[in-house]
Protein backbone atom coordinates (compact mmCIF):
# COMPACT_ATOMS: atom_id res chain seq x y z
CA UNK A 1 0.00 0.00 0.00
CA UNK A 2 1.69 3.16 -0.77
CA UNK A 3 2.30 5.68 2.09
CA UNK A 4 -0.29 8.31 2.81
CA UNK A 5 -0.38 12.13 1.74
CA UNK A 6 0.44 13.75 4.43
CA UNK A 7 -1.28 17.45 5.10
CA UNK A 8 0.67 20.47 5.65
CA UNK A 9 -0.59 23.69 6.19
CA UNK A 10 2.00 26.73 5.47
CA UNK A 11 1.33 30.42 6.14
CA UNK A 12 3.32 32.64 4.12
CA UNK A 13 3.70 36.23 6.03
CA UNK A 14 5.46 39.63 5.82
CA UNK A 15 5.14 43.23 4.71
CA UNK A 16 3.37 44.90 2.20
CA UNK A 17 4.82 43.94 -1.59
CA UNK A 18 8.30 41.68 -0.18
CA UNK A 19 6.92 39.09 -2.53
CA UNK A 20 4.75 36.72 -1.26
CA UNK A 21 2.54 36.01 -3.95
CA UNK A 22 5.71 35.98 -6.08
CA UNK A 23 6.95 33.39 -4.51
CA UNK A 24 4.07 30.97 -4.00
CA UNK A 25 3.29 32.17 -7.59
CA UNK A 26 6.63 30.90 -9.05
CA UNK A 27 6.45 27.96 -7.15
CA UNK A 28 2.92 26.50 -7.88
CA UNK A 29 2.84 27.85 -11.37
CA UNK A 30 6.01 28.31 -12.36
CA UNK A 31 6.03 32.67 -13.39
CA UNK A 32 6.54 35.53 -12.28
CA UNK A 33 4.29 38.54 -12.57
CA UNK A 34 5.99 41.88 -12.80
CA UNK A 35 2.45 43.96 -11.91
CA UNK A 36 1.57 44.54 -7.84
CA UNK A 37 -1.88 43.67 -6.91
CA UNK A 38 -2.00 43.72 -3.21
CA UNK A 39 -3.35 40.60 -1.95
CA UNK A 40 -6.35 39.56 0.28
CA UNK A 41 -5.96 36.25 0.93
CA UNK A 42 -5.31 33.81 -1.62
CA UNK A 43 -4.70 29.58 -1.40
CA UNK A 44 -2.74 27.30 -3.11
CA UNK A 45 -2.34 23.68 -2.82
CA UNK A 46 0.66 21.35 -4.44
CA UNK A 47 1.43 17.69 -4.11
CA UNK A 48 5.34 17.83 -3.30
CA UNK A 49 7.40 14.95 -2.61
CA UNK A 50 10.19 15.56 -0.20
CA UNK A 51 12.77 12.01 -0.33
CA UNK A 52 10.27 8.75 -0.04
CA UNK A 53 7.33 10.87 1.25
CA UNK A 54 4.50 12.90 -0.64
CA UNK A 55 3.23 15.74 1.17
CA UNK A 56 0.01 18.43 0.25
CA UNK A 57 1.19 21.09 1.05
CA UNK A 58 -1.76 23.82 1.59
CA UNK A 59 -0.02 27.41 1.23
CA UNK A 60 -1.98 30.64 2.48
CA UNK A 61 -0.47 33.58 0.59
CA UNK A 62 -1.49 36.62 3.41
CA UNK A 63 -2.83 40.09 3.16
CA UNK A 64 0.63 42.06 3.83
CA UNK A 65 1.45 42.71 7.67
CA UNK A 66 2.66 45.32 9.55
CA UNK A 67 4.57 46.06 13.11
CA UNK A 68 0.84 46.69 14.13
CA UNK A 69 -1.14 43.81 12.92
CA UNK A 70 -2.86 41.52 14.79
CA UNK A 71 -2.80 38.29 14.05
CA UNK A 72 -5.87 36.33 14.21
CA UNK A 73 -6.25 33.08 15.68
CA UNK A 74 -6.62 31.16 12.07
CA UNK A 75 -2.28 32.49 11.41
CA UNK A 76 -1.92 30.31 14.86
CA UNK A 77 -4.59 26.98 14.81
CA UNK A 78 -4.12 24.24 12.36
CA UNK A 79 -0.80 26.00 10.77
CA UNK A 80 1.94 23.53 10.52
CA UNK A 81 4.65 26.01 9.12
CA UNK A 82 5.83 29.92 8.56
CA UNK A 83 7.49 31.04 5.81
CA UNK A 84 8.52 34.61 6.91
CA UNK A 85 9.39 37.29 3.97
CA UNK A 86 11.30 40.46 3.56
CA UNK A 87 12.44 42.13 0.98
CA UNK A 88 16.28 42.52 1.32
CA UNK A 89 15.74 46.09 0.12
CA UNK A 90 14.08 47.22 2.93
CA UNK A 91 15.20 47.32 6.15
CA UNK A 92 11.24 48.39 7.45
CA UNK A 93 10.36 44.56 5.98
CA UNK A 94 12.55 43.04 8.55
CA UNK A 95 11.71 45.17 11.39
CA UNK A 96 8.39 43.92 10.26
CA UNK A 97 9.38 40.14 10.03
CA UNK A 98 10.72 40.43 13.38
CA UNK A 99 7.42 41.56 15.15
CA UNK A 100 5.87 39.07 13.60
CA UNK A 101 7.58 36.41 14.75
CA UNK A 102 7.23 37.83 18.20
CA UNK A 103 3.55 37.84 18.13
CA UNK A 104 4.23 34.03 16.86
CA UNK A 105 6.14 32.74 19.32
CA UNK A 106 3.79 34.30 22.00
CA UNK A 107 0.55 32.95 20.51
CA UNK A 108 1.86 29.49 20.41
CA UNK A 109 3.28 29.52 24.28
CA UNK A 110 7.05 30.36 23.49
CA UNK A 111 7.63 27.03 22.05
CA UNK A 112 10.23 26.54 19.03
CA UNK A 113 8.42 27.31 15.58
CA UNK A 114 8.74 25.99 11.94
CA UNK A 115 10.24 28.56 10.32
CA UNK A 116 11.86 29.56 7.42
CA UNK A 117 13.05 33.17 7.01
CA UNK A 118 13.52 34.33 3.38
CA UNK A 119 15.40 37.52 2.58
CA UNK A 120 13.48 38.07 -1.10
CA UNK A 121 14.04 40.49 -4.39
CA UNK A 122 17.79 39.03 -4.09
CA UNK A 123 18.31 40.29 -7.79
CA UNK A 124 18.38 43.52 -6.44
CA UNK A 125 21.29 43.83 -3.96
CA UNK A 126 22.40 46.83 -5.42
CA UNK A 127 20.05 48.39 -3.38
CA UNK A 128 20.05 46.32 -0.37
CA UNK A 129 19.43 47.20 2.92
CA UNK A 130 19.78 44.35 4.83
CA UNK A 131 23.07 42.18 5.03
CA UNK A 132 23.01 38.90 4.63
CA UNK A 133 24.67 38.45 8.13
CA UNK A 134 21.55 39.95 9.89
CA UNK A 135 19.29 37.51 8.47
CA UNK A 136 21.36 34.60 9.13
CA UNK A 137 21.61 35.70 13.30
CA UNK A 138 18.08 36.21 13.42
CA UNK A 139 17.26 32.86 12.12
CA UNK A 140 19.75 31.31 13.96
CA UNK A 141 18.54 32.90 17.31
CA UNK A 142 14.73 31.55 16.02
CA UNK A 143 16.49 28.12 15.63
CA UNK A 144 15.46 28.40 12.06
CA UNK A 145 16.29 28.21 8.88
CA UNK A 146 17.43 31.23 6.72
CA UNK A 147 17.54 31.72 2.40
CA UNK A 148 17.74 34.50 0.24
CA UNK A 149 15.80 34.20 -2.85
CA UNK A 150 14.27 35.70 -6.05
CA UNK A 151 10.46 35.13 -7.02
CA UNK A 152 11.72 37.30 -10.34
CA UNK A 153 14.83 35.16 -11.20
CA UNK A 154 13.32 31.79 -9.71
CA UNK A 155 15.82 31.66 -7.27
CA UNK A 156 15.88 29.29 -4.15
CA UNK A 157 11.51 29.70 -5.12
CA UNK A 158 11.11 25.67 -4.28
CA UNK A 159 13.69 25.13 -1.94
CA UNK A 160 11.85 27.71 0.19
CA UNK A 161 8.94 25.22 0.10
CA UNK A 162 10.64 21.88 0.51
CA UNK A 163 12.68 23.53 3.44
CA UNK A 164 9.53 24.66 5.64
CA UNK A 165 7.98 20.45 5.02
CA UNK A 166 11.28 19.52 6.07
CA UNK A 167 11.49 22.10 9.12
CA UNK A 168 7.99 20.91 10.07
CA UNK A 169 9.26 17.39 10.75
CA UNK A 170 12.85 18.05 12.41
CA UNK A 171 10.96 20.75 14.93
CA UNK A 172 8.04 17.68 15.58
CA UNK A 173 10.50 15.25 16.40
CA UNK A 174 13.01 17.33 18.25
CA UNK A 175 9.02 18.03 20.36
CA UNK A 176 8.69 14.42 20.56
CA UNK A 177 12.11 13.39 21.36
CA UNK A 178 12.10 15.86 24.77
CA UNK A 179 8.91 15.10 26.24
CA UNK A 180 9.29 11.32 25.67
CA UNK A 181 8.66 9.34 28.13
CA UNK A 182 11.59 7.09 29.62
CA UNK A 183 11.16 3.93 31.22
CA UNK A 184 14.01 3.28 33.51
N1 LIG B 1 12.97 42.53 -8.70
C1 LIG B 1 12.13 41.75 -8.01
N2 LIG B 1 10.84 42.10 -7.86
C2 LIG B 1 10.04 41.28 -7.16
C3 LIG B 1 10.49 40.07 -6.58
N3 LIG B 1 9.45 39.49 -5.95
C4 LIG B 1 8.39 40.30 -6.13
N4 LIG B 1 8.74 41.39 -6.87
C5 LIG B 1 7.86 42.50 -7.27
O1 LIG B 1 7.45 43.19 -6.10
C6 LIG B 1 6.07 43.59 -6.22
C7 LIG B 1 5.28 43.00 -5.07
O2 LIG B 1 5.26 41.59 -5.21
P1 LIG B 1 4.13 40.69 -4.55
O3 LIG B 1 4.49 39.28 -4.80
O4 LIG B 1 2.76 41.12 -4.99
O5 LIG B 1 4.31 41.07 -3.01
P2 LIG B 1 3.43 40.65 -1.77
O6 LIG B 1 4.34 40.52 -0.62
O7 LIG B 1 2.58 39.46 -2.08
O8 LIG B 1 2.51 41.94 -1.59
P3 LIG B 1 1.13 42.12 -0.70
O9 LIG B 1 0.07 41.34 -1.38
O10 LIG B 1 0.89 43.59 -0.68
O11 LIG B 1 1.40 41.65 0.67
C8 LIG B 1 5.60 43.13 -7.59
O12 LIG B 1 5.72 44.21 -8.50
C9 LIG B 1 6.58 42.02 -7.97
O13 LIG B 1 6.73 41.90 -9.36
C10 LIG B 1 11.87 39.71 -6.74
O14 LIG B 1 12.37 38.68 -6.29
N5 LIG B 1 12.65 40.60 -7.48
Amino acid sequence: MPPPVRYRKVLVLGYNAVGKTSLVHQFVNGEFLEDYDPTVENTYSKIVTVGKDEFHLHLVDTAGQDEYSILPYSFIIGVHGYVLVYSITSLHSFQVIESLYQKLYEGYGKIQLPVVLVGNKLDLSTDREVKTAEGKKLAKSWGATFMESSAKENQLTQDIFIKIIQEIARVENSYGQKHRCHVM
